[in-house]
């Protein structure tokens, strides 16, 4: 059953309600909703803005999704010459949601390209002058919490605030007091999402009221994902009718303290979640040893932190990126004590496998990629959770590519992927296989799934056109399998 909210964007299973324990509003199932379902889904932001680095590179039409089908190149607006479009489909829709009232100032201010929040509250406030806004979901945004005497506290937040409002209600020359835009900014602030491509990248920020009211666990039960400007919130456990709906806020692979420290200062609350109420006995915080001194895990950490962010400098070359990740992680693998899943191993690791493949280190980073899908994801997300599908997905991207171009190992590559004689065909198909087999279930957003699926069966093809079924050849597949159990036992042997 699904029901539909005043709200005319909106379609969903919940309802708003107060929550306990000092959570504010939440939103709750108003029906059982199985694992893969879509908890609510919105088709048109509130507000949803790139990043800057993505202006030159993403439609602010589609957000990539039509980008990604058509291929086409993008013209920039020729009023402003800031955003661009895949077309007139994509230009017109924007023209017609905000941007009409945003281009005059953009182009008056430019070279200025003002920042994603202000671009966001912008539009925000010409919206409101425009009465574009639908009152009920104008009325639940106005309800949001804003924590503003929490951010009074912290001054800094509060300056950028305070700036950042004033410069809109300039540029925008709204009659609407600093007071009230600066109320908005906080709104904005404390609960907008990352707008993320349907490959879960970051592209930009993105706010709708109805939204904003779901609260944080650390042990959710839905996750977020976006197809374009479409929000959807998927169930990633069986949820009962009655039940609230929690998704992370955060990234919660992280241990107890970093998570409770990061969702004080940016959300402030000290969550009450089941998994903090385990306090440091979760996987996430376990060592493998139980040595009492722990001097030389939290240098270690500090030494692998420094690498990291010298690493993730913008004018960090590849190569060098790659050295100091790999030392980042020789120095927590050395501790002797300090398990792949622990942080920030595991995200030294997807930040490895990025450099390497900006730097064409293909077989490298398809070791890497087999680690992190065999030994990593299974035990730090669920099997719906989107993050899995994705990095399965980009391990099948990468063993096409192998199969396809043929690759040459590099020496310095912990193992050489010719010894292991994988038979890339049917590692691909496997990996499909199960992707397509659990799409109904996963969290992951409509475009992903076609994408997917389409894939499948563009496979499965070639192989029935030579005559072959891997369905039927059980044997074989599970003799591949155990190859790349055993090409990712050695790498790990030799990190
Ligand atoms: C995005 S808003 C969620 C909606 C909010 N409850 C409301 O009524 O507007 C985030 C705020 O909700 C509250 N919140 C969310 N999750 C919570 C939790 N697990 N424990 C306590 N407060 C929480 C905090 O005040 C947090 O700053």
């Amino acid at each position: 059953m699904t029901s539909r909210t005043p709200l005319p964007s909106v379609t969903t299973k919940t309802d708003s309600q107060p929550a306990p324990n000092g959570m504010g509003n939440g939103l709750f199932a108003t029906t059982d909703i199985n694992p893969g379902e879509d908890v609510l889904h919105i088709k048109t932001p509130f507000v949803a803005v790139l990043d800057s680095p993505r202006l030159e590179d993403t439609c602010a039409g589609c957000f990539g999704k039509r980008q990604m089908e058509t291929g086409n190149e993008l013209k920039a607006c020729t009023g402003c010459r800031v955003v661009k479009y895949c077309d007139r489909t994509c230009q017109s829709k924007d023209w017609k949601f905000a941007h009409s009232l945003e281009c005059p100032i953009f182009k008056e201010i430019k070279p200025r390209v003002l920042p994603n929040n202000a671009r966001a509250l912008l539009r925000i406030v010409l919206r409101t002058a425009r009465n574009k806004y639908d009152p009920e979901e104008f009325k639940i945004f106005e309800g949001l919490e804003t924590h503003i005497n929490e951010i009074a506290a912290s001054q800094g937040q509060l300056d950028r605030i305070i700036l950042t409002s004033r410069a809109v209600k300039n540029y925008s020359g709204t009659d609407v007091e600093e007071g009230t835009v600066s109320n908005y900014a906080a709104k904005l602030d404390l609960n907008s999402f990352n707008l993320t491509t349907s490959m879960y990248d970051r592209i930009g920020l993105y706010l709708h009221p109805y939204a904003g009211l779901i609260n944080h666990s650390c042990d959710y039960n839905s996750t977020v994902g976006f197809d374009g400007e479409e929000l959807y919130v998927k169930a990633m456990q069986p949820i009962k009718k009655g039940e609230q709906i929690f998704i992370s806020y955060i990234d919660t692979t992280t241990p107890y303290d970093i998570r409770r420290n990061e969702l004080k200062e940016r959300y402030f609350f000290d969550c009450q979640c089941t998994k903090c109420a385990k306090g440091t006995e979760t996987l996430e915080d376990r060592f493998l040893s139980t040595q009492k001194d722990k001097t030389p895990l939290e240098t270690a950490e500090r030494e692998a932190l420094q690498l990291l962010q010298t690493a993730i400098a913008s004018d960090t070359e590849p190569a060098d990126s790659i050295e100091k990740l790999e030392a980042a992680m020789h120095k927590l693998h050395e501790t002797g004590a300090w398990p792949l899943i622990r942080q920030p191993y595991a995200s030294l690791r997807d930040k490895l496998i990025i450099s390497l493949l900006t730097a064409g280190k293909f077989t490298r980073a398809f070791i890497h990629a087999a680690i992190r899908f065999l030994r990593i994801d299974p035990l730090l997300y669920d099997k719906a959770h989107p993050i899995r599908h994705v990095h399965a997905w980009s391990l099948v991207r990468l063993t096409v590519f192998l199969s396809q171009e043929g690759f040459q190992s590099d020496p310095k590559d912990p193992v050489q992927i010719q010894d292991f004689q994988l038979n890339f065909h049917y590692l691909i198909w496997y990996i499909l296989a199960e992707l397509t087999s659990t799409q109904l279930e996963s969290c992951t957003v409509p475009s992903f799934k076609k994408l997917v699926g389409n894939q499948f069966v563009q496979v499965h093809n070639e192989f029935k056109a030579n005559g072959l079924d891997p369905s039927k050849n059980k044997a074989l597949l599970s003799a591949e399998w155990n190859k790349l159990e055993r090409l990712v036992d050695k790498a790990l042997e030799k990190e």
